[in-house]
């Protein structure tokens, strides 16, 4: 069936999220000539306005072809684009329209998105915290909440534990790292696994340094230990460190995956279906990471259509990891934006099994939150860190 429209839609909410572009989401919506509706997510960062535009330049390319051509209206918005695998606002656009395309492709033959890629390898997805530690500073802080997340069922929890550092890491930022690691590792015992968050933020010495002093508490992966477009520095940490690494919520493309899959620069992978490419693309990369021997941790942390399409993938994919969920700390909008919600039981997420992307969206939820994207204001805290963690103490 033809695709009639493709509509960017930007919420955002009273409430806000665990961090600053948690509180806005951007949903794009897929309609065709005979009134099907597909819906998928963007990525916000600190570039709504951008991303918006971008999706109405995608969408020229994808009004009146037909939507079940997914990897042909792919190609065909990277042969008009030039910039496709460089451009994070041409990318996260054309996963939203692929995703949403999904979506409606499922509702079509009246299948999940996880039947049509290969049948659920699994029903029941294992998730890990992420979104837990707003306003943590001191190691009691997060010896606390990180008590009070596996009571939820959690096995598994990520968190930053650098503070307000940046490039550097000095003696002083290294021993709070290291307080706050070791009271996170009494508090949950040996069975849980601790995910170190970088948020690729530093230098590599300052990464290797991190690595030889938080891996006695034997951390299941380091995050984007260096910044992402630092590859020789990653290599460098490779050879100076035996910690397993984790990254790829800034991969662009299939060819950037093969990039850091073929140097050895990765054990768990962690694109993120919103900004690779969407289902069609994640599924490709996923299964280059299965040969690779690397497994897939998928990065999700923005909102709910995001949640349930991963999900999707998730259950398909034989070298399929853990789940990154914020599900327990969005804002009570986002869960009430899908009526089939997916809630975390003892850590685990069921796979939706309706037609599409699983869930149906509340498209009167929709309007009554949308708003016109704004550029977003700089404060010293960044948007991207949980809320009230950038301090020392
Ligand atoms: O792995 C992640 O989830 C990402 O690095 C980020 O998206 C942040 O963690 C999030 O912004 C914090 O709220
Ligand atoms: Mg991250």
């Amino acid at each position: 069936m033809k695709i009639k429209e493709v509509e960017p839609i930007v919420l955002s909410g009273k409430e806000g999220g665990s961090a600053t572009w948690a509180s806005v989401a951007i949903l794009v919506r897929v309609v065709t000539a005979n009134g099907e509706v597909g819906y998928g997510e963007a990525v916000p960062t600190a570039r709504p306005l951008q991303v918006v535009s971008a999706v109405k330049q995608v969408a020229r390319s994808y009004v009146g072809r037909e939507v079940e051509e997914v990897e042909r209206n792919s190609w065909e918005w990277h042969r008009q684009d030039f910039y496709l695998a460089r451009s994070f606002e041409s990318t996260t656009a054309a996963s939203a329209v692929d995703i949403a395309s999904w979506d409606v492709l499922g509702k079509e033959l009246g299948a999940p998105v996880h039947k049509l890629l290969g049948g659920p390898f699994r029903r029941k997805v294992r998730n890990y915290a992420n979104g837990w530690y707003p306003d943590c500073v001191t190691p009691e802080d997060f010896a606390s909440k990180a008590k009070e997340v596996v009571r939820m069922g959690y096995t598994a929890l990520k968190f930053d534990p650098f503070g307000e550092y940046y490039d550097y890491l000095d003696e002083r930022g290294l021993r709070q790292a290291v307080e706050r690691v070791r009271a996170v590792r009494e508090a949950v015992g040996d069975d849980v696994e601790i995910l170190v968050e970088h948020h690729g933020r530093f230098n590599p010495n300052s990464a290797v340094m991190a690595a030889r002093a938080l891996e006695p508490f034997n951390p299941l992966f380091m995050e984007e230990p260096v910044h992402p477009e630092n590859v020789e520095g990653m290599r460098k940490y490779r050879a100076s460190t035996t910690v397993r690494v984790a990254l790829g919520e800034r991969i662009l493309s299939l060819t950037e995956a093969l990039d850091y899959l073929s140097q050895g620069l990765v054990d768990f992978l962690q694109i993120d279906l919103t900004n690779v490419g969407g289902v069609t693309q994640a599924v490709k990369v996923s299964h280059l990471a299965e040969a690779f021997g690397v497994e897939m941790a998928y990065h999700n942390a923005f909102g709910p259509v995001q949640n349930a399409v991963t999900l999707q993938l998730d259950a398909v994919v034989p070298n399929f990891l853990v789940q990154e969920s914020f599900y327990d700390w969005f804002p009570q909008w986002k869960r009430d934006l899908i009526y089939d919600s997916t809630p975390v039981r003892e850590g685990h997420s069921t796979v939706p099994d309706s037609p599409g992307i699983g869930v149906k969206v509340n498209e009167k939820l929709v309007e009554d939150l949308r708003v016109e994207p704004r550029e977003v204001e700089f404060t010293e805290e960044p948007k991207w860190v949980v809320k009230g963690t950038w301090r020392g103490w």
